[in-house]
């Protein structure tokens, strides 16, 4: 069984959609798993440990043959506030896999509000006047008027972590 470390079904969805395609017949589920980093991680190192530890704590849940850990991170730099992906797909044997995704420059205005400490999700919901936005069309669907939802987003930074399960004799275990 695939074991997500989330319930948030804009990271179910694209993993049953790339598992099924790749693997095929395996059953994905979703269990909520602590990320042991803040709700929304800053810079590459957080949001890997955030990734990196839901997906042990995937694993670990009885039954999993495969733990997945995606977490989104927010880094900064002179060009602003940047949204970015990271992915960590283990597999029992020990085969590990880890991409980090695309980005996308958040407005000015919400990545200070990000700087300041708040979290992501509620500053755009508050933008757009709707709810749970992460859930659905993500930041990086409202942004690009939904020609690259959450959903693709995280499809994409998926399959960007499979080289080593796709092409295992060239990533050898060590
Ligand atoms: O239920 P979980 O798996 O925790 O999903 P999440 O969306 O809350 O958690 P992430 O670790 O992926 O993201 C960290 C924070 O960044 C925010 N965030 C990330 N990507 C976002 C997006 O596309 N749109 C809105 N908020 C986003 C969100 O508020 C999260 O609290």
């Amino acid at each position: 069984m695939v074991i997500v470390g989330s319930t948030n079904p804009a990271k179910l969805e694209p993993v049953r959609r790339v598992f099924a395609e790749v693997f095929g017949g395996l059953e994905v589920r979703g269990v909520e798993v602590p990320s042991g980093v803040r709700v929304q991680p800053i810079g590459y190192e957080e949001t890997f440990t955030g990734a990196h530890n839901r997906a042990k704590g995937a694993l670990r849940t009885p039954g999993a043959s495969w733990g997945l850990g995606l977490e989104a991170g927010v880094e900064f730099n002179d060009l602003g506030a940047w949204l970015f992906n990271v992915a960590v797909v283990l597999r029992e044997d020990g085969r590990t896999g880890v991409a980090r995704g695309g980005s996308v420059l958040l407005p000015p205005a919400v990545g200070e509000r990000v700087r300041a400490g708040e979290e992501l999700g509620p500053v755009m919901d508050e933008l757009v006047g709707q709810k749970d936005t992460k859930k659905g069309p993500g930041a990086v669907g409202i942004l690009t008027l939904a020609r690259v939802e959450r959903v693709e987003f995280w499809r994409h930074t998926l399959e960007l972590a499979l080289p080593p399960f796709l092409r295992p004799e060239l990533y050898p275990l060590e």
